[in-house]
């Protein structure tokens, strides 16, 4: 059986009478161990720890920021094996998606270990003699970070390493689903001798820590990862205290396929994105819209890659998608089936949970999905697809921008002209063209609308965690000297 608690101020926090909570694994719905939750006292020690663990790091230059979070790099990557049985073990992902997952990890944070070298400020040109005008950017302050379940490395590993390349110490409160995977994200830091203090880990009831943490004055900065509707309450709770946020909410993303496109190679394409962790991914290819001159031939092609994917266990090699993470997501599942059927889509594969123990639902196609549908206008988060058809570049467009959210978008097209348009038009965060892969460690990831605001990864990723200070110095002047 597995163990989680949180890492309070160098040590892992012990108290007696710590509420305990299973952690099942979504291939069984077995549970394979517990999280301890923290307790009030236990927040106080993480806030106290964090601003102490702020005046030490804030104080290393960048690299010695650099050098640490290296050897932290290292340290990952050589566990990648064991720490990707763990995540599969409580999240589902196959295999090699936690593998790859803990691979960009380390790779995100590489990056942003260069990135702590670059912090660079700006020296003005002045309009009088004898000042120096600088522009300097310092760390903003000890950080409150909080993950989701759907990618238990990746998600804690750019808010760490942002903060820890800016300068900033934290407070991480990864999801409590999936506790095991951030554990051995920290541990790697830890390990690779980042100071006590610096980096703090608690897992508690959420409403009760993020209350607990962004009210306190100790804590500068907030970075949230999940929902909508949880992002707009930690807002407004950051907002009480004037405080920075960097948010990663939800998406609803279009994906525009023009009919200048090989219909069966774009669907292939769409399949294996749209079908990763799950569905569960918050930039996941969410809404097809296909132009009708090709609209049978890729709702067919769609169907039968779907149809084909091999759905297990995720330790097993052979499986291609896993369970839904929990089982929240698979009542979901089920209900949004039969809404999108009531709603008027054509169902044209999956549809029904399979049998057996475990939260496991196919990959499921509808087509003929009016924009009025539930699923349309709700975030699916799991393997369901609606595909509908248009005929106009520009409707495409509007029906695509319609939602209030604005992560990722998608178009697919041969023609230059069409591609630009859409990389101009589309109201989103991170456009993709002609491919699914929405980020890299340089490249900025973030949306815009109700998906939130600010970035993670690249330049922005380490300027998010950076305040500005600009500084006008004289030069001692006759009128003070002694
Ligand atoms: N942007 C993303 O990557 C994610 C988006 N979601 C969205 O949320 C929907 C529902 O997911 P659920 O986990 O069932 O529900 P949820 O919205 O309650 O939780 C989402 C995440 O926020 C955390 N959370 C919830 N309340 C919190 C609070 N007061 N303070 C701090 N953290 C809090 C949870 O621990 C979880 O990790 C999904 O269908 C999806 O639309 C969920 C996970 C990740
Ligand atoms: O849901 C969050 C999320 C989405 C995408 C990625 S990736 O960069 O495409 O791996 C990671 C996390």
């Amino acid at each position: 059986m597995h163990h989680a608690r949180s890492h309070v101020a160098g040590r892992w926090y012990e108290s007696a009478g710590l509420t305990r909570q299973p952690i099942f694994s979504p291939a069984t719905g077995q549970s394979i161990g517990e999280v301890e939750l923290i307790d009030a006292a236990g927040l106080d020690a993480a806030l106290a720890s964090a601003a102490e663990g702020f005046e030490v790091w804030r104080r290393k230059t960048g690299y010695e920021r650099a050098a640490l979070m290296r050897e932290a790099v290292a340290i990952l990557r050589s566990r990648k094996g064991d720490i990707a049985r763990l995540m599969t073990l409580e999240q589902g992902k196959p295999l090699a998606d936690a593998a790859g997952e803990i691979a960009t990890s380390a790779d995100n944070i590489e990056w942003m270990a260069e990135e702590a070298t670059r912090a660079y400020g700006r020296l003005l040109v002045p309009r009088t003699t004898g000042i120096a005008q600088t522009v300097r950017r310092e760390p903003i302050g000890p950080v409150a970070a909080f993950c989701p379940w759907n990618f238990p490395a990746l998600t804690p590993a750019r808010k760490i390493a942002g903060a820890l390349a800016a300068g900033c110490s934290l407070i991480l409160k990864p999801s409590e689903e999936t506790p095991l995977t951030a554990a051995e994200v920290v541990r790697a830091f830890l390990d690779a001798g980042l100071p006590p203090h610096v980096l703090n880990l608690v897992y508690g009831a959420p409403r009760q820590v993020s209350e607990h943490l962004i009210g306190a004055e100790a804590i500068r900065k907030i970075s949230f990862t999940g929902s909508t509707a949880v992002g707009k309450q930690l807002l407004g709770l950051a907002a009480q205290g004037v405080k920075r946020a960097t948010m990663e909410l939800g998406g609803h993303a279009p994906v525009i396929v023009f009919d200048d496109v090989d219909p069966v190679q774009a669907a292939r394409q769409a399949v294996a994105a749209k079908f990763r962790n799950a569905g569960q991914v918050c930039t996941s290819p969410t809404r097809f819209y296909v132009q009708r001159g090709i609209y049978a031939r890729f709702v067919d092609a769609f169907a039968e890659a779907a149809s084909t994917l091999r759905v297990g266990d995720g330790l097993s090699p052979d499986t291609q998608m896993g369970p839904l993470a929990n089982e929240r997501r698979l009542e979901a599942m089920v209900s949004l089936t039969a809404a999108t059927r009531a709603d008027g889509g054509r169902l044209v594969c999956g549809g029904t949970p399979l049998e057996g123990a475990g939260y496991f639902f196919p990959p499921t196609v509808f087509a003929d999905v009016p924009d009025s549908a539930r699923i349309m206008n709700e975030e699916p988060f799991g393997p369901i697809v609606p595909i509908a058809p248009f005929d106009q570049v520009d409707e495409a467009i509007r029906r695509a921008n319609r939602l209030p959210y604005g992560l990722a978008a998608y178009a697919m097209t041969r023609s230059l002209s069409r591609a630009s348009l859409a990389s101009e038009a589309l109201e989103a965060g991170m456009v993709c063209i002609n491919h699914f892969t929405v980020s890299t460690p340089s490249s900025p990831f973030g949306g815009v609308k109700e998906s939130g605001y600010g970035s993670e990864g690249g330049v922005e990723g380490l300027d998010a965690y950076l305040v500005t200070k600009s500084v006008t110095q004289r030069s001692t002047g006759a009128d003070l000297e002694a």
